[in-house]
């Protein structure tokens, strides 16, 4: 299996485009199933879970081309309404797949999810939500079965905010009879970007970003032509990686409304940010101070910078207290920060950060996708050499991270 190798030392200067969002990417080619016809997708991310999506769909017999960073997807004549284990357990985002296929041919049967291994993500929303659209759900041998003689819209609220909930609902949603209230919904820019895309595909989807979407069920959708927003988490981690490295980073193709939580806490730390229209410059300063961050959903600081937040306060000068809201087990990569000398104590949802001087390379593995880019941003300011092991949930979600890196003169490469 691949290791990415990092030699730690080498400020990060330049510029680096920031790819297509994976966390809109997969809803949206999700909603390629709801529609009869082509649709196009620009500026996709080259990720193992995209690629992951286009395989399920292609199994479930749509039309899947891919021409860079184009991916075309007719879902005219599906064969299948089954989600098997060996497509979906490495990934999250598979469950995706229930809400359109229940609403486009009234049943699915799709294993439980995967992906990152930060807490047990029950997927009890999401069900009790399309049980509510008139769904029959049952729960066997690791697959939820649903069907439905008709979807009828309803008034659903969820007990906390969901993003991949909130998603399923709307797909199922746009195509059922009448009108569906979604309230206490994530708001997060990805949940605007599908509505957008189920709003060009025909659909009436109205209040996405606000804590209340009002969908009006129309009888057909037809395809779309769009381009993905720009990956937040992304460009939050290349601005953590030039404040940590006392860099000079210009972000391309970004969108800084989508990053304010993070911008504000980067610059408490002492970093200069500029923001332009769609560019983002992090100068690091000659300090580092710490600040403590608690991650909430949208707008709130995101679960998915804290691991990356946590390696700029393992340096920054003092105590950092971070709190951790949304997963119940998001420290995985505490242990491996402490290989390379962090000064970290966790108790309970809390961890405390005592900077330190400095890290000190070590072989290290992370078992989830934003651990493993922690490791590599700890792995830029430690003397030595650090090698990441297990980098499979590195390439879910980050697109040639270690060739970006090294274009801003860091020393990694891909064993
Ligand atoms: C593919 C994708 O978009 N992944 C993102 C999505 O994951 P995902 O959609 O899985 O995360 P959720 O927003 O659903 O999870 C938020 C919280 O709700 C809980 N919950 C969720 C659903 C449910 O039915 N029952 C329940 O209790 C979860 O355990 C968690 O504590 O949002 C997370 C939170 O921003 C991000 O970290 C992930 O990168
Ligand atoms: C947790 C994440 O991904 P997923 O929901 O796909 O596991 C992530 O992107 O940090």
């Amino acid at each position: 299996m691949d290791k990415i190798i990092v030699e730690g030392g080498h400020p990060l200067k330049g510029e680096v485009v920031i790819s297509g969002a994976k966390n809109a990417a997969l809803p949206i080619l999700t909603a390629s199933l709801l529609t009869e016809g082509r649709n196009t997708y620009h500026n996709v991310p080259g990720l193992k879970d995209v690629e992951s999506i286009k395989a399920l769909l292609a199994y479930l017999c749509a039309d899947v081309e891919t021409d860079g960073d184009t991916v075309y997807i007719r879902a005219d004549g599906l064969c299948k309404s089954e989600a098997p284990y060996d497509l979906v357990r490495k990934m999250r985002a598979s469950i995706l797949v229930l809400g359109p296929l229940l609403a486009r041919v009234k049943k699915a049967r799709v294993s439980l999810p995967g992906g990152c291994a930060i807490g047990a993500r029950p997927i009890n929303l999401h069900l009790k939500g399309l049980a509510r659209l008139g769904a029959v759900i049952t729960l066997e041998h690791g697959y939820v079965e649903a069907s439905a003689d008709r979807l009828v819209g309803d008034d659903i609220y969820f007990d906390m905010p969901t993003v991949t909930g909130t998603e399923n609902l709307m797909m199922a949603a746009v195509l059922a009879e009448g009108t569906t209230v979604l309230r206490n919904v994530a708001r997060e820019p990805e949940i605007i970007a599908l509505a957008d895309v189920l709003n060009r595909m025909g659909a009436d989807v109205r209040g996405a970003g606000s804590s209340v979407i009002t969908i009006h069920g129309v009888p057909q959708l037809h395809p779309a032509e769009v381009t993905i927003i720009p990956d937040r988490i992304e460009a939050g981690t290349f601005m953590a990686a030039a404040a940590l490295t006392r860099g000079d980073v210009t972000l391309r193709r970004c969108e800084p409304d989508h990053l304010q939580a993070v911008i504000d806490k980067l610059r408490l730390t002492g970093a200069e940010v500029t923001v332009e229209k769609d560019t983002v410059r992090v100068r690091g300063g000659d300090e580092i101070a710490s600040v403590d961050i608690k991650t909430l959903p949208y707008p709130g600081f995101p679960t998915d910078m804290q691991a990356q937040f946590m390696v700029l306060m393992s340096v920054a000068r003092g105590l950092s207290l971070i709190t951790e809201t949304i997963f119940e087990n998001r420290y995985i990569h505490v242990s491996e920060l402490r290989r390379l000398g962090a000064d970290i104590t966790v108790s309970g949802n809390a961890a405390m950060v005592k900077g330190v001087p400095r890290l000190s390379g070590a072989p290290v593995m992370a078992t989830d996708l934003r651990a493993s880019a922690s490791l590599i941003l700890a792995g830029l300011v430690a003397r030595g050499k650090t090698e990441i092991n297990r980098v499979y949930h590195l390439d879910r979600g980050y697109d040639a991270i270690e060739k970006k890196m090294a274009a801003l003169g860091a020393a990694v490469w891909r064993v």
